[in-house]
């Protein structure tokens, strides 16, 4: 008897932000190994990603999606992420061009275009935004910090963002770490990301966090779109914002296949 078997994933990238999904419907695979998953996000010993997930059945909803950091372990939610499975589960014919599916912070709705690569994904509200000296502290689903400085392309990004990462208030928890400058009627911004500890080349719920701070920043009110450019390509953030709350917060951008493949692993996982 073999204690080998075959897993077959798909990879999919959202703007650079890449990972790599599983259908397990079925749940085949037990997924609940730090190791295993880090294993698989390793881009040299194994398949490569900023994380991975697990597509799965949900009474009341179209599917789950369970998200893990490529260091292996279980995170809070993902946007680029989610917008990948939402394409992912359009491939596999389980919604058609919307859907209400499950995430770790709750339910999301979102849309896929005709041609399959162009999701707009509601994000949750967001009733608070903190100050830490200059920059703003706020969740979208995870927890990210805010701070607008220039010369963005020549930042060294990892080490700002990991001083601030591991600094004595966040460290226990984490936090990601997105830098910003205005570009155009947008921002540019460049984010450290927890759980991956290193930039990657976008982060959903960290653009979506730069463009709630700065229209708050800015004194914007009513409804608000933001283009942000990010390392692998552009986003868009719009939501509508009284003062006080942020509501019908929508991340959309591209969401595309890559390849897809099987990959050894020890019978069980
Ligand atoms: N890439 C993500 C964020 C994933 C979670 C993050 N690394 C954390 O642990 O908070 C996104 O697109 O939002």
């Amino acid at each position: 008897m073999s204690d080998i078997s075959t897993l077959h994933f798909y990879k999919y990238q959202g703007a650079g932000n890449d990972f790599i999904l599983v259908d397990n419907r079925n749940m085949a695979v037990n997924h609940h190994n730090p190791a295993f998953i880090a294993a698989l996000c390793d881009r040299r010993f194994g398949i490569g990603g900023d994380g991975m997930m697990f597509l799965q059945t949900k009474e009341g909803y179209d599917f789950e999606m369970v998200y893990y950091n490529s260091d292996g372990n279980p995170s809070s939610m993902c946007g680029n992420g989610g917008r990948c499975i939402v394409a992912f589960a359009r491939h596999l014919g389980v919604i058609g061009e919307e859907t209400n599916f499950l995430a770790v912070d709750g339910p999301h709705y979102a849309t896929i275009s005709g041609s399959g690569d162009w999701v707009s994904l509601q994000m949750i509200d967001v009733d608070e935004i903190k100050n830490d000296g200059d920059a703003f502290v706020l969740n979208t689903g995870s927890p990210h910090y805010v701070c607008r400085t220039s010369e963005l392309a020549s930042a060294d990004v990892f080490a700002e963002g990991r001083k601030i990462r591991y600094n004595d208030r966040y460290k226990e928890k984490g936090i990601n770490v997105n830098l910003v400058e205005p570009e155009g009627e947008g921002y540019f911004v460049r984010t450290y990301e927890r759980g991956v500890e290193d930039e990657t080349y976008a982060c959903g719920t960290g653009v979506t966090a730069v463009a709630l701070a700065m229209a708050k920043q800015n004194g914007q009110k009513g409804e608000i779109s933001t283009p942000v450019r990010v390392l692998g390509g552009n986003l868009n953030i719009r939501f509508h914002y009284d003062g006080q709350r942020f509501t019908n917060v929508f991340l959309e951008g591209p969401a595309e296949f890559v390849f897809e493949g099987g990959i050894k692993i020890p019978a069980g996982s």
